[in-house]
C-alpha cells in the first residue's frame, strides 16, 4: 500500500520532468533550426550579391579577373594580408578586392555545417536512411523545424502557386504529397427507411484533390447528412441510391477510411490529456507504422504551428469540471487530431462555428495549406464573413430536402444565379443572401418569375441533370413540398397529416428496427482496405493508449 501511495505521488513529478526534458530539446532543436535557416537565407543573399558584384567586376577587366582568383585563393589560404600588389592594381581597388573575398570566406563559414544539411528539408540520405542517423530528440525537432523553416520559406515565395505547380514543387523538394482522393457523386439520395423520407435528393458533383468545397444551406436542409453520406457513415437507417465514385472507381468509401479524416459538430479530443498529447495519441494511432519518429514529429510540430497552437501545446484540453484551453483552441486540437493524420480527404462539420473571423481565417489558411499538397477538403460552414467565403473553392449550396441548389466555383456563384435574374445587393455577403432566398426570408420579385422552391429544380435542368418526374410535374410546387415540409423535419414524402396515430407509431418503431439493424450490419461488415497504409495494431493501440508519448 505505501509503495503503491509513493509510486502514484511520484508519478505526477516523473512526468513533468520528462515534459520539461521534451521542451527543452524541442526549444534547442527549434532554435537551431531557426539559426539554419537564417544563416541559410544570409549565405544565399551574400552570394547573389556577390555575384553581382563579380560579374561587374568581371566584365570591366579581365586581367582584373585573373588578380582577384590569384588574391582569393591566397585569401582562403590565410596568406591575405602583406603581400605585394598585383601589377595595375591601385591600392583603392585592392582594399576593396580584399572585403570582396572576406565576404565570400565569411559567407562559406556561414553555410549550415554538414550535420545542419545533412538533416535539412529533401536531404537524400535522410530520406533514405527514414531518420536511423537522427538519434537524440533535440536532432529530430531540428530536423522537424528545419523543415518548417524552409517549407515556410517556399510558401512565401509560391504564394500564388497552382496545386499542379506546388505538386511538381513537392517532388523536386521530396515533399510527400498525399494520395489523390476524388469523389463523385451522381444522383446521391438518402431515403430514412420505414417512413420513406428524403434526406438528401439527387445530389451530384465532384469533390476534386487540392480544392477546398463550402457546403452552406439552410439549417436542417441535410448538410451533415451529405458529409455523412460521403464517408460512408450515412447507412444506417437509410436507403442510399445513387453511386459514388472515388477515383473514377466504385469502390468503398470504407476502403479508404484510413486515409479519411472526420471532424464532426462534437469534441473528439480527450479532455484530460495535453494539446500535445492530443495530437501524438492520433499521430501515433493513425500514421503509417513505419513512418520515421522524425517524420511524425514533423508532422505533429507543423500542425501545432500552423494551427497556432504553440502557446497552448503544454496546456490541458479541459474536461466539464476543469477548464483548460479556450473554446476556439478546442476547436483548432478537433481539427488538428484529423489533420495530423495526414488524411487525403478531409471532412468537417462546422470546424469554425463559435470562431471570431480571425481565428476562423488561421483555420482556414491551415486548411488550405493542407489543400496544397492534394488534400480534398469538404467542410460545412455558417455564415462565414466575405473574406471567408472567397477562401473557397467550391462551394455546395443545399435547398432543403437535401436539394442542390448550386455546386461550382465560388468565383461563379454569382454569375450563375444573375443569369436567373437574383443578383446580389450591395454590400451583402452572397451566400447570406442565396441563404436567406432558399429559406423564404428573402422574397424573390415576381418579375423574375422564378420562386425559391424552383431553384434545385433550376440547378437541375443548367446542368442537363435527370429530375425525377415528380420534381417535374409541376415545377413548383414538387420542390416546393420539399422546402415547406422539410421545415418539419425535411422530407419530401414525409407522413402525411391524416395518419393516424397507430399508423405513425409503426412507421417510427420500423424505422427504429432498420436503423438499429443497418447500425450492426455497418459496423460487422469489413470493408477491403484501399488506403496503402499499414497503421499500428490494436495491441500497440492500446499500449498507446496506456501510456503518455515518449
Ligand atoms: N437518422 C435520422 N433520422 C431521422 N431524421 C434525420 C436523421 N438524420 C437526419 N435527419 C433529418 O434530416 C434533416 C437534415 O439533417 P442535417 O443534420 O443533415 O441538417 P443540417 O443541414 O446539417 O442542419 P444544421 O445546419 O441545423 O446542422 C433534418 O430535418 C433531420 O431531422
Amino acid at each position: 500500500m505505501l509503495v503503491l501511495l509513493i509510486i502514484y505521488n511520484c508519478s505526477d513529478q516523473v512526468l513533468s520532468s520528462r515534459e520539461r526534458k521534451q521542451a527543452k530539446s524541442r526549444e534547442a532543436g527549434a532554435r537551431s533550426a531557426r539559426e539554419s535557416a537564417q544563416a541559410q537565407n544570409k549565405w544565399k543573399s551574400n552570394l547573389a550579391s556577390m555575384g553581382s558584384q563579380l560579374s561587374k567586376t568581371f566584365s570591366r577587366r579581365k586581367s582584373t579577373r585573373q588578380d582577384m582568383q590569384k588574391d582569393s585563393d591566397q585569401n582562403k589560404s590565410g596568406k591575405d594580408s602583406g603581400l605585394p600588389l598585383p601589377p595595375g592594381m591601385s591600392q583603392a581597388k585592392a582594399k576593396k578586392q580584399h572585403n570582396l573575398n572576406k565576404m565570400i570566406n565569411e559567407s562559406e563559414d556561414d553555410q549550415p555545417d554538414s550535420q545542419g544539411s545533412n538533416i535539412e528539408t529533401g536531404d537524400k540520405r535522410f530520406r533514405k536512411d527514414k531518420g536511423k542517423q537522427l538519434h537524440s530528440r533535440t536532432q529530430i525537432f531540428r530536423y522537424a523545424y528545419g523543415q518548417i523553416e524552409k517549407e515556410k520559406a517556399l510558401q512565401e515565395q509560391n504564394k500564388d502557386m497552382t496545386f499542379s505547380g506546388v505538386i511538381n514543387m513537392a517532388s523536386e523538394f521530396e515533399i510527400r504529397p498525399r494520395p489523390p482522393i476524388e469523389v463523385h457523386f451522381k444522383d446521391l439520395t438518402l431515403t430514412l427507411k420505414g417512413k420513406n423520407k428524403h434526406l438528401l435528393r439527387c445530389v451530384t458533383g465532384t469533390l476534386s484533390p487540392g480544392r477546398v468545397s463550402a457546403v452552406m444551406g439552410p439549417s436542417g436542409a441535410g448538410k451533415t447528412t451529405f458529409l455523412s453520406a460521403l464517408t460512408g457513415k450515412a447507412a444506417a437507417g437509410c436507403t442510399t441510391t445513387g453511386s459514388i465514385l472515388i477515383n473514377g472507381k466504385s469502390d468503398s468509401i470504407q476502403s479508404y477510411k484510413k486515409v479519411i479524416g472526420y471532424v464532426p459538430q462534437d469534441d473528439i479530443v480527450h479532455g484530460n490529456l495535453t494539446v500535445e498529447e492530443n495530437l501524438w495519441f492520433s499521430a501515433r494511432c493513425r500514421l503509417s507504422a513505419d513512418l520515421a519518429k522524425p517524420e511524425k514529429v514533423l508532422v505533429v510540430e507543423r500542425v501545432i504551428e500552423s494551427l497556432g497552437l504553440q502557446q497552448v501545446r503544454d496546456s490541458l484540453v479541459g474536461t466539464v469540471e476543469k477548464r483548460g484551453i479556450s473554446g476556439g483552441q478546442r476547436k483548432r486540437v478537433n481539427v488538428g487530431l484529423e489533420m495530423v493524420i495526414e488524411p487525403s480527404l478531409l471532412i468537417l462539420d462546422e470546424p469554425t462555428s463559435g470562431l471570431d473571423s480571425s481565428s476562423s481565417q488561421l483555420l482556414l489558411r491551415a486548411l488550405r495549406r493542407e489543400a496544397l499538397e492534394g488534400v480534398n477538403i469538404c467542410m460545412v460552414v455558417h455564415q462565414p464573413s466575405y473574406t471567408l467565403f472567397r477562401m473557397f473553392d467550391d462551394f455546395i449550396l443545399l435547398a432543403k430536402g437535401g436539394l442542390t441548389a448550386y455546386h461550382g466555383p465560388v468565383s461563379k456563384v454569382e454569375e450563375y444565379f444573375s443569369g436567373i435574374g437574383i443578383n446580389v445587393p450591395d454590400r451583402v455577403n452572397p451566400p447570406d443572401h442565396f441563404i436567406d432566398i432558399l429559406e423564404g426570408i428573402y422574397k424573390l420579385p415576381a418579375s423574375i418569375g422564378v420562386s425559391y422552391k424552383d431553384l434545385p429544380l433550376r440547378w437541375m435542368l443548367h446542368n442537363g441533370y435527370a429530375v425525377p418526374p415528380d420534381m417535374l410535374t409541376s415545377s413548383g410546387s414538387e420542390a416546393s413540398s420539399a422546402g415547406d415540409s422539410s421545415a418539419h423535419g425535411g422530407s419530401l414524402a414525409a407522413v402525411g397529416p391524416d395518419q393516424s396515430f397507430a399508423g405513425e407509431l409503426w412507421s417510427d418503431v420500423r424505422s427504429n428496427v432498420e436503423q438499429k439493424k443497418d447500425h450492426i450490419q455497418h459496423n460487422l461488415l469489413a470493408s477491403t482496405d484501399l488506403s496503402n497504409r499499414k497503421t499500428p495494431g490494436v495491441l500497440l493501440q492500446y499500449r498507446y493508449f496506456l501510456g503518455r508519448y515518449d
